[in-house]
């Protein structure tokens, strides 16, 4: 932060979506491949740049996506976007003077190994459906913040959802029900309060907290669970977050409400929780964090 003038400068800059791929090639012929969507930001001691046109002090956003490309070769081992995003932190903190702070946040593609019969292909890859996040936070000195998260995670529940007793005035239509469609795609973000340094940590973590989100959201096979509203369920489903990983320190979800209207066509088409219309515009939006009542407050998520 820089004051002139009587005015005060805030300033940070970056190279958003760098998108790069990796590829290893085991000897036995089995390969790996991520491909990742890169942003960096970097909080860069430069006042000179903006008061005087003096760019001695900056790095390059140009040389900040020649990095991404050159650690990606560095890599001799598979590892996770969380893994990937604090090597960088980690570089341009310890690289540069001038960078007291860096950002990285990457989005990773799913591509996954193509299964033929039960084997796993070599080579071939398909792509799936939601996706691993992650931003890092790396202070120099040392002070590194990981969040975690899951993108585009669609899921729905053709029965065990209703939504009832709700405020009626004179703007209210919607009726009252106990069988509904719920329907929604989840965004989830979650805070580790320290950081797991055993290799591959991160990537089983986000298959664990996937896991601990879907079996809250769908219930046991048979039976299912209830859900009175999507706000029960979401705190339902970041409680377990909460509950079964003790190392995470808050989790944020979004859980847009995706209706499924009955189609109700007087004498042409009777609704019998049968025939509807899936619409996502308009949507409801709900969105809460879950914290620990020590952990430090989220002030830009919501
Ligand atoms: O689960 C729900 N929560 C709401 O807040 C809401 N509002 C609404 O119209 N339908 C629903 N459903």
């Amino acid at each position: 932060m820089e004051d002139r003038e009587g005015l005060k400068l805030e300033q940070r800059h970056g190279k958003a979506r760098v998108r790069v791929s990796r590829v290893w090639r085991r000897p036995g012929g089995e390969q790996f491949i991520v491909e990742w969507n890169v942003s960096v930001n970097l909080y860069s001691d430069c006042p000179q740049a903006y008061f005087k046109g003096d760019n001695s002090d900056i790095v390059a956003t140009d040389s900040m996506k020649n990095t991404v490309y050159v650690k990606a070769k560095e890599c001799q081992q598979i590892l996770s976007v969380e893994d990937f995003a604090i090597i960088l932190g980690n570089h341009f903190t310890a690289t540069y003077p001038q960078v007291t702070r860096a950002i990285i946040k990457i989005v990773e593609k799913p591509w996954e190994r193509f299964l033929v019969d039960g084997e796993h292909h070599k080579h071939g890859f398909k792509l799936g459906s939601e996706r691993h996040t992650t931003e890092v936070d790396v202070e120099r000195g040392g002070a590194l913040l990981v969040t975690s998260g899951v993108e585009g995670l669609s899921v729905l529940k053709t029965t065990n959802s209703g939504f009832e007793g709700f405020i009626r005035d004179e703007y209210t239509l919607l009726k009252d029900t106990n069988e509904r469609i719920l329907a929604t795609e989840v965004s989830a973000l979650w805070r580790y309060s320290s950081v797991p340094l055993r290799p591959f940590t991160f990537s089983e973590r986000y298959l664990a907290v996937k896991k601990a989100l879907l079996e809250t959201f769908f219930g046991p096979p048979n039976e299912g669970v209830y859900s009175p509203s999507v706000q029960t369920t979401l705190y339902l489903m970041a409680r377990a977050i909460l509950q079964r990983f003790p190392d995470v320190e808050w989790v944020h979800l979004k859980m847009p409400n995706l209706h499924f209207l009955p189609v109700n066509l007087g004498g042409l088409v009777k609704f019998n929780d049968d025939v509807y219309i899936p619409t996502d515009e308009p949507h409801g939006t709900i969105e809460a964090c879950l914290s620990r009542k020590h952990a430090i407050p989220l002030p830009s998520k919501l």
